[in-house]
Order: structure tokens, then C-alpha cells, then sequence
């Protein structure tokens, strides 16, 4: 709407000079006119060419073409003396164009200068140059021209606050979607996060197990759970405290870890209980697993306090077959760690229901 507003203001502007309606005639109009447009244009040219340029410099500019531009619109009023008032229909059409960039006062102030020109230049031409009209009929020019422009500068001003408005609304909005997203996540990690190991917990195993779960009843890929839990845990507790036994299951779940392959996943599953999803494996290939598990375990020691701590586990092992649950498929993994530890511990046993 701005730009349509400019664009018809230059067409006025140019339909003046085309028209030869000037009170000089086209010729010195022209010469003047075109002058200040080609001091403009270097003046764009520079800026847009030179790739160093600073706002500082870019501002002087701006206060420059300022300049040209009034003293462009004092001359061709003063030489267009007989189309003077279309020139003022013009500059309020060239006006909303840059007041919908401009403060309240600044237009007010703009409004000021020019209503002042137009009547310094009109008593001077009228009493100096013969220009046609009187100085009453200027006037009244000038009254209606005011509170039209600043029925403009208003409308502009309050139009520019409801999109600096809205603008910050969006902002606001678009900062709280991020951080409730933020938040949403770091909420998301803390509830499928096992606050001392890090590992997953039992929740979010579920959820791991039951997606698992349905890959199987799709496309019939069987999977591998391992149950382990450490040997003889309650000693190190008894003997240490609970804090080493603290530190004792961090090592021993940075242990196994390291131990799985990348798309094995470890889990707590509760106390010193923990779970290992092992996804389209097959059982030998699982047992060849557990069983590095334990030695890694076995092998792994941990000093604290002078002392070193061993520690061994023992794993119960089970596959998902298609006629048996999720559920059914833990409880028998359950069992065979119930059966590792009665045979001495250190050891997996695998559910010959495979
Ligand atoms: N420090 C510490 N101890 C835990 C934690 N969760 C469970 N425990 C301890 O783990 C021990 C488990 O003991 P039991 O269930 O008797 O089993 P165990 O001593 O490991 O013996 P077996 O399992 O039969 O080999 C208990 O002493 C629990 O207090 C924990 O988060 N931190």
C-alpha cells in the first residue's frame, strides 16, 4: 500500500514535468530535476557498491538523500508555481510511504518543515516572482494539508506499534514454544533416565521392549532379553557402605556398556537388577554376549579407599517366541537368573524354550 502510495506520488511528480504545466517552463525545471536525481543515484550507487560500508556511514546517507529530496521538493514547488498544490497531493502520498517508517513526532516535525516551505516559497514567489494565486488562497492550502498529513502520520504510527506489537507477540510466542519444547525434552530425559547409572530405567525399557515387541509381531524379527544382577551385592553394601555401593553400580554399568554392541540396550532395571534388549539375535549369538558380559564384569576391578572391589554377575537368559507375551518372555529370563545363581553364580543360564 506504501510503495503503490510512492509510486503514484512520482508518477504526479513526473506528469508535472511531462505536461510542461511549470510556470518556468520544462526546460530549467528539468535541468534542476534531473541533477538532484543523478547526485541521488551516485549517492545509492556508493552505497550499494562499496562492500565495507558502516551504518554510521549508511545513516549519513540517508540524512544526505534527506537533504536532496527537500531541496529537490522547495525547488520544484518554487518552479512549478501553477501546479504547487498538486506537488502537496503528491509529497502526502510520498509521505505515507516513509511514515509508515517514521515516529509520530518526526512526521509531525516533517509536516512542520514542509507546510513552512510551502509558504515561505509561496509568499516570496507571489510577492517577487508574480506567481499566480494569493497568499489567502496558499493558506488555506496549507490548513487542509496539515491535518490530512497528520491524519496520515497518526494512522501510520498506530499501524507501525500494532505490528511492533504483534511482532513481539510472535516472538514471545515462538521463545515459550522453545523453551516448553526445551523443557519437554530435558523432562522426557529425566523420566526414561536412571538418576545414578544413567542408563535407562525400567519405565522407559518398557516402552523400548513393548516397541520391540511389535517389530516382532510385524516383520517376525525375534529378539534376546537378558536379566543380570550382581552377586553377592548386599556384602559390598554391608562392608563399604552405601555410598561405595553407589559408586560400585556406576562402575559396573559403565562396565557392561562398554561390553554390548551399539544396538544392544542396557537398562536398570531396579536395585541391582539390570536388563539388556538385545534386537534381532539370536540366541547362541546372545549367550556369546552375556557370557563376554560377565568376564568383563569379572575381570573389572575397582579401587576405592586402598581397596578393590570385585564384583560378578549373573544373567538369565530368554528369547521371544510368537506364542508367548512380553511378559512370559521376562519371567522366564527371571527364572534362569534365578537358576544361574543356585548353579554357583558368575554365570548365565538360557531358557531351553527357544
Ligand atoms: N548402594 C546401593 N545398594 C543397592 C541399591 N539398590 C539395591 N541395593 C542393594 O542391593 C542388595 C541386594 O541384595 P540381595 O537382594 O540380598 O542380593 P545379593 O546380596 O546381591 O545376593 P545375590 O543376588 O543372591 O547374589 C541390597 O543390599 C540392596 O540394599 C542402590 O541403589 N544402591
Amino acid at each position: 500500500m506504501a510503495i503503490l502510495a510512492y509510486a503514484i506520488a512520482s508518477v504526479i511528480a513526473f506528469a508535472g514535468v511531462f505536461f510542461n504545466l511549470s510556470y518556468y517552463g520544462k526546460d530549467v525545471f528539468l535541468i534542476i530535476f534531473y541533477t538532484l536525481v543523478g547526485i541521488n543515484l551516485v549517492f545509492l550507487v556508493t552505497i550499494h557498491l562499496m562492500p565495507e560500508i558502516t551504518i554510521t556511514f549508511a545513516k549519513r546517507m540517508l540524512i544526505f538523500q534527506l537533504i536532496i529530496w527537500f531541496v529537490g521538493f522547495s525547488i520544484t514547488l518554487f518552479f512549478m508555481a501553477d501546479l504547487k498544490f498538486l506537488l502537496l497531493i503528491a509529497s502526502i502520498m510520498a509521505f505515507t510511504f516513509s511514515l509508515s517508517y517514521l515516529k509520530f513526532k518526526i512526521s509531525l516535525l516533517f509536516v512542520c518543515v514542509i507546510s513552512a516551505t510551502y509558504f515561505s516559497i509561496s509568499y516570496i514567489g507571489i510577492n517577487y516572482f508574480q506567481h499566480p494565486g494569493t497568499i489567502e488562497f496558499e493558506a488555506l492550502v496549507l490548513i487542509s494539508y496539515i491535518p490530512v498529513c497528520i491524519f496520515v502520520a497518526y494512522m501510520a504510527d498506530r499501524e507501525n506499534s500494532q505490528r511492533r506489537q504483534l511482532k513481539h507477540a510472535f516472538e514471545n510466542i515462538e521463545r515459550v514454544t522453545q523453551e516448553r519444547e526445551k523443557i519437554m525434552q530435558q523432562l522426557k530425559q529425566v523420566a526414561s533416565t536412571d538418576e545414578l547409572t544413567g542408563l535407562l530405567n525400567r519405565r522407559a525399557m518398557n516402552a523400548k521392549l513393548e516397541e520391540e515387541m511389535k517389530r516382532f509381531y510385524r516383520y517376525h524379527i525375534s529378539f534376546c532379553i537378558l536379566l543380570l544382577d550382581i552377586d553377592y551385592f548386599k556384602k559390598i553394601n554391608d562392608e563399604y557402605g552405601h555410598q561405595i555401593g553407589d559408586l560400585a553400580l556406576i562402575h559396573l554399568a559403565k562396565t557392561m556398556q562398554s561390553a554390548i554392541r551399539e544396538t544392544d540396550t542396557l537398562s536398570r532395571w531396579g536395585g541391582e537388577e539390570f536388563m539388556v534388549l538385545l534386537p534381532a539375535t539370536p540366541i547362541e549369538s546372545a549367550r556369546v554376549i552375556a557370557e563376554r558380559l560377565c568376564l568383563s564384569v569379572e575381570q573389572s576391578t575397582m579401587e576405592i579407599d586402598q581397596a578393590t572391589i570385585r564384583c560378578t554377575i549373573s544373567g538369565g537368559l530368554s528369547k521371544i517366541t510368537a506364542n508367548q507375551s512380553l511378559e512370559q518372555a521376562i519371567q522366564i529370563a527371571d527364572t534362569m537368573l534365578y537358576q544361574a545363581k543356585a548353579q554357583g553364580r558368575n554365570q548365565i543360564a538360557v531358557s531351553a524354550n527357544t
